[in-house]
C-alpha cells in the first residue's frame, strides 16, 4: 500500500515569479477555488510581507471557504542580526489568517557567505527561532530548505545539522528544495531516501523542485518513490526562470502510473479543464503538446497509428484520455489512411464506402499538396466526407463578390464589398460595409444568408489567420488562410488557400457558415477541437506568421 501523498501547489507563490505572470488578488481567489476543486490539499497563497495585493489577497482569502484545500502563507526566516520576535516579516505571518506558514531558510554555505552573510552557526539559530515564534503564535509551520541538493552535494552534514534545526524547532514538515534546478532524478532519489534515513522518522519530508533540467516532474517523482510524502509544484509548471515542477504532469504520473491515488477519480478528470482555466486566468494560450492535458496529448495524426487506435486505443495511447478529462482527437492530413477517413465520417455521422473514402483520401492528400491543412479545418474536412457521401446542399449559388479598399486624401481607409448570391432561385444583391475586406464580405454574406437562414447570424468569427506559403513569389504567394468559428458552443475551423487573400478568406468563410447549417454536433475525438476549460472561449493556438486585420 502506497503512502499518502500530499498535493502542494505553489502556482499563487512561486508561478507569480515566473516571467509575465500575474493575477489580481480577485483572480488569486477564483484559481484559489478551482485548485480546491480539484482537490489539492494545501495552497501556497502568497507572500504577505512582499507588497499590499498580497496581504489583500489574504485578508479575502480569509473571507472564503475552501472545501478542502488548507491556506498556506509564505514567507522566510528571520533577517540577520534580528530576533524573531522582532522581526516585522515573522509578524506578518503570525498576524496572517493562514494556520499554515511555509518558510524558506538557508542551508548552503555559497549562500551564507554570499546573500545573508552570516556564519553556519547563526543561520542554525535563526532557522530554529524563527519556526519556534510562529510555533508560538500558533502557526503550524513546514520548513523549505532552500537550495537543499546543492548545500547536500556541497557539505551533507552542514545542510542535516540545518533540517535538524528545523525539526528541533518543532517544523512539521521539512521540504527539501531544488532551488537552482541543478539536479538529476538519481541525485535526488539518492539524496532524498539518505535524508528520510536521515531523520528517522521524527518529522515529515516534501519535494520542492525546478525545471532548469527539464527534470522538474522526474525529480519530483524520484523524491516521492523514495520516501518523500508531500510534493510541491504549480500548475502548468510556471514559475521562476524556466518554471517549477509541473504539479498537473506530477499528479497525472502518480495517479494513473505509480498508484497513488492522491485525487479521488471524479477530481482526476478536472484535471484538464482546472489546467486550462488557470492559463485562461493569465492570459496564456494553453501549450497543445502538454502531457495528459495538452489537445495534442491524444491527438493521433499518422494512418498507422490512427489504424491502430481503432483496433484498440490502448495500441497507441498510454491512458484513456477520460481519466484526466481530456478527450482523443484524430488528426486528418496528407499522413492519413483509410481508417481516419472512415472514422472522421462516423464521427460526423456519415456512411461513406470504400470508393467514396478513397477519393476523399486522394482528394486531402492532393490538397494538401497546393497548401492546405485539414488538422486546423476540421469543418472543412467535414464538408468534404459530406461531398462524397452525397450529403452536402450548397447554402447558395455564387454569382460573384466584388471588394473595394479606398483611402481618400485624410488616410482614412475605408472598405466595401458586394455580393450577389442566389438562394433558392431567388437573387440576393448585398453591400456592406468593414474595417477590412474580408470583414466587409462577411458582413454582405450574413445580411443575404441571414434573411433565409436567421440563425447564421450568431456565428462568430473567433480567431482569422494567415499564413503565406511561398514566401519568395513576394506578392504574387500562394496564401492560405484558417478561420475559427463559434456558435457559442462549439468552436471549428475552415481554411481557404488561393494566390489572393480574399478569394482564400470567402473560401473559408463560405465553408464556416455551411458547417454552421449542416453539421450536427460531433461525438467527442471526431469533430471540431475545443480547448476544455469550464466557461471560458477556446484560446488562440497554430501555427500563425501573420494576423491581418479583417
Ligand atoms: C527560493 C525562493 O523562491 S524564495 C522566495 C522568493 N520570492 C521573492 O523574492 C518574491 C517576494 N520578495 C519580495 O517582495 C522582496 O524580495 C522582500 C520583501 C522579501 C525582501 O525585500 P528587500 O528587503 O528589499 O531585500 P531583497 O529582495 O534585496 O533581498 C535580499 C535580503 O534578503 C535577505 N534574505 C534572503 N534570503 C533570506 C532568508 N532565507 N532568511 C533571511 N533573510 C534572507 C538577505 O540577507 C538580504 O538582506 P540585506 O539586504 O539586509 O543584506
Ligand atoms: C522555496 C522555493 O521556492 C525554492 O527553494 O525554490
Amino acid at each position: 500500500m502506497n503512502p499518502t501523498i500530499q498535493l502542494y501547489d505553489a502556482t499563487l507563490r512561486d508561478g507569480m515569479q515566473g516571467e509575465g505572470m500575474s493575477l489580481t488578488a480577485e483572480e488569486k481567489v477564483r484559481v484559489a477555488h478551482h485548485l480546491d476543486a480539484l482537490g489539492i490539499d494545501i495552497i501556497e497563497a502568497g507572500f504577505p510581507s512582499s507588497n499590499p495585493k498580497e496581504l489583500e489577497l489574504f485578508k479575502r482569502l480569509e473571507q472564503e471557504t475552501f472545501q478542502h484545500a488548507q491556506i498556506a502563507a509564505f514567507g522566510m526566516t528571520s533577517r540577520r542580526g534580528i530576533p524573531s520576535h522582532e522581526d516585522e516579516s515573522l509578524h506578518i505571518l503570525a498576524d496572517c489568517f493562514a494556520p499554515l506558514v511555509t518558510i524558506v531558510g538557508k542551508t548552503w554555505d555559497l549562500h551564507l557567505e554570499k546573500v545573508v552573510k552570516v556564519d553556519r552557526e547563526e543561520n542554525l539559530v535563526m532557522i530554529s527561532e524563527s519556526i519556534e515564534f510562529l510555533i508560538r503564535e500558533g502557526k503550524r509551520v513546514i520548513y523549505d530548505a532552500e537550495h537543499f541538493f546543492d548545500a547536500y552535494r556541497s557539505d551533507a552534514s552542514y545542510a542535516m545539522r540545518c533540517l535538524r534545526a528545523a525539526a528541533s524547532a518543532g517544523a512539521e514538515r521539512i521540504v527539501l528544495c531544488d532551488t537552482n534546478g541543478s539536479s538529476l532524478p538519481h541525485q535526488i532519489g539518492s539524496a532524498v531516501k539518505e535524508v528520510v534515513a536521515g531523520l528517522g522518522g521524527r518529522v515529515a519530508t516534501g519535494i520542492h523542485c525546478h525545471n532548469d533540467l527539464e527534470c522538474g516532474v522526474a525529480n519530483s517523482l524520484a523524491a516521492v518513490l523514495n520516501g518523500a510524502t508531500q510534493v510541491q509544484g504549480t500548475m502548468n509548471g510556471i514559475g521562476e526562470r524556466t518554471g517549477n515542477a509541473n504539479l498537473v504532469s506530477i499528479i497525472g504520473n502518480l495517479q494513473t502510473k505509480l498508484g497513488y491515488a492522491v485525487l479521488t477519480d471524479e477530481q482526476l478528470v478536472r484535471l484538464t479543464p482546472t489546467a486550462h482555466v488557470i492559463d485562461e486566468l493569465l492570459n496564456v494560450a494553453p501549450d497543445p503538446n502538454q502531457p495528459f492535458v495538452g489537445r495534442n496529448a491524444f491527438a493521433h495524426k499518422g494512418g498507422l497509428h490512427v489504424a491502430g487506435i481503432r483496433a484498440d486505443a490502448s495500441t497507441f495511447e498510454h491512458m484513456e484520455p477520460e481519466l484526466v478529462g481530456n478527450e482523443r482527437a484524430l488528426l486528418v492530413s496528407e499522413l492519413a489512411g483509410r481508417h481516419t477517413i472512415i472514422e472522421k465520417a462516423a464521427g460526423a455521422g456519415l456512411d461513406i464506402d470504400d470508393a467514396a473514402c478513397a477519393r476523399v483520401m486522394d482528394h486531402v492528400k492532393r490538397l494538401e499538396h497546393d497548401g492546405f491543412q485539414f488538422e486546423a479545418a476540421d469543418a472543412s474536412l467535414e464538408l468534404l466526407l459530406r461531398k462524397e457521401a452525397g450529403e452536402y446542399e450548397p447554402l447558395f449559388t455564387l454569382h460573384s463578390w466584388r471588394t473595394i479598399v479606398e483611402q481618400d486624401a485624410s488616410g482614412r481607409v475605408s472598405c466595401e464589398a458586394t455580393i450577389k448570391i442566389d438562394i433558392g432561385g431567388d437573387r440576393y444583391v448585398r453591400t456592406a460595409e468593414g474595417n477590412g475586406p474580408v470583414n466587409a464580405l462577411d458582413a454582405a454574406l450574413r445580411s443575404a444568408i441571414g434573411e433565409v437562414h436567421p440563425h447564421l447570424t450568431d456565428v462568430e468569427l473567433v480567431n482569422y489567420k494567415v499564413r503565406i506559403l511561398d514566401e519568395h513569389h513576394g506578392t504574387t504567394a500562394t496564401t492560405r488562410v484558417l478561420i475559427d468559428s463559434s456558435d457559442g458552443e462549439r468552436t471549428w475551423g475552415t481554411i481557404g488557400v488561393a494566390p489572393n487573400i480574399i478569394a482564400a478568406s470567402w473560401q473559408a468563410l463560405v465553408d464556416s457558415l455551411e458547417y454552421a447549417e449542416q453539421a450536427k454536433p460531433s461525438p467527442r475525438g471526431s469533430g471540431p477541437r475545443r480547448e476544455l476549460a469550464q466557461g471560458l472561449a477556446p484560446a488562440a493556438s497554430g501555427d500563425i506568421t501573420a494576423t491581418v486585420e479583417t
